[in-house]
Parts: structure tokens; sequence; C-alpha cells
């Protein structure tokens, strides 16, 4: 017996489930893309845990991410974040969001490419400068030209970005539309590697 007329497509959110499997979901991209706050929602339409690792450390530190470079530096807290990354890697399917500097470190992308599938969110300037303006939480742009720093970030950076599996443009649009492209791309990757 056949029921073709009945199937009902599945929803964006079940496909990007499916696909997924038992792998995570790893946010990637420089400082104001929105990993954290586009992650959490990813997390929330595929129904699995969310982790954002600047909380996890700030959590097991008990200090915020600007204490803990103006007591230690910046290589202790890559240390500490490769350790962290580590952890939170090794029980999937989550969702992850990383620090922006977590890709670049060799150690920690390393556990990332094991840990599941990477997802850079691509920005420009413009947007990225428009978000981390507003807010004094990243000690990185403590600097005399913040903006400066911050493009001096995005080309140090971008060429490491493109190691992730997928790209998505992040841009002014909804944060709800955001995720739904980020679904879309762990859905198209996994159909073009079965096509393979
Ligand atoms: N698509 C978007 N549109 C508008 N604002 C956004 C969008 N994505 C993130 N933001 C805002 O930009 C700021 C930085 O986002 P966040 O998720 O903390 O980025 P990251 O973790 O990549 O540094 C936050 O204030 C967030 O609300
Ligand atoms: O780009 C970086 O090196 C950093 C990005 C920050 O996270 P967000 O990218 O979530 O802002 C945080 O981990 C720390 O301030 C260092
Ligand atoms: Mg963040």
């Amino acid at each position: 017996m056949s029921h073709p007329v009945l199937t009902v497509a599945e929803s964006l959110k079940d496909r990007a489930r499916a696909a997924l499997g038992s792998r995570n979901l790893i946010l990637v991209g420089l400082m104001g893309a929105g990993k954290s706050s586009v992650g959490r929602i990813v997390a929330h339409q595929l129904g699995i845990p969310f982790v954002d690792s600047d909380a996890e450390i700030e959590k097991v530190s008990r200090m915020s991410i600007g204490e803990l470079f103006a007591a230690y530096g910046e290589e202790e807290f890559r240390a500490l974040e490769t350790r962290v990354m580590k952890r939170l890697l090794k029980n999937g399917p989550r969702v992850v969001s990383t620090g922006g500097g977590a890709f670049i470190n060799d150690r920690t992308r390393k556990h990332i490419k094991k840990g599941g599938v990477s997802i850079w969110l691509k920005a420009d300037l413009d947007v990225l400068w428009e978000r981390v303006s507003k807010r004094d939480t990243r000690p990185l742009l403590k600097t005399e030209n913040p903006k400066q720093t911050l493009e001096n970030l995005m080309n140090a950076r971008y060429p490491i970005y493109e190691l992730a599996d997928l790209t998505v443009l992040s841009r002014d649009v909804r944060k709800e539309l955001m995720a739904d492209e980020i679904l879309q791309a762990v859905i198209d990757a996994r159909t073009e590697s079965a096509a393979r």
C-alpha cells in the first residue's frame, strides 16, 4: 500500500535534528556575530541542550571574562577555554556557542573539529561594531581604537574561521531567521554529503 498524498513535509527543525544526529553543533565567529544569542534559539528549536563556553568558563572560575583576563591574562584564559571546550564537547548532541577566539586556538579547534559540526557566523565590520560597541564586557576591545582592533582581528581570524564546516552570513535580520538559516545549512550539508 502506498500513502504518498498523506505524507506531510517534515518541519525544518525535525530535518535539522535528524541531520545532526548525536553530533554537537558548534558556533564560531568574531565577537558580536550572534553566537551566544542565536545559539540559544537554535538549541531551543532543535530541542537539545545549549551551552555557551564563556558562561561555562565564568561558572567554573567564579569570575567574569573581564576579571579573568585582568587577573591571569589571555594565555591562561585560552588554556582554561581549551579544557572547558573539551569537556563540553564530550557528549552530544548540544549546541555549543564558543567565544570568538576559541576556534583560532589550534588545540581548541582540534577539539571542535572532532566534536561535531562547526558553523561560522560571518559578519561584516559595521554589523559587528554596531553590536559590540553597546557593551564594554569584551576585554580585547578595551583599546584606544576598538573598531580598528576589531578590524585587525577580522583580518587575522577570517582565514581561520574559513576552516569551519559551514558558513552562514550574520546580518541585521531577526535572530529567529538567523536560527532558521543555521538549521537549513545543517540540512543542506547532510544532503550534499549523502549525494556524494
Ligand atoms: N541578528 C541579529 N540582529 C540584531 N542584533 C543581534 C543579532 N544577533 C545578535 N545580536 C545582538 O548583538 C549582540 C552580540 O550578540 P552575541 O550573541 O552576544 O554575539 P557573540 O556571542 O557572537 O559575541 C547582542 O546584543 C545581541 O542581542
Ligand atoms: O574574540 C575573542 O577572543 C573573545 C570573545 C569573547 O566571546 P564572544 O565572541 O562571545 O564575544 C570572549 O570569549 C572573550 O572576550 C574573548
Ligand atoms: Mg558570546
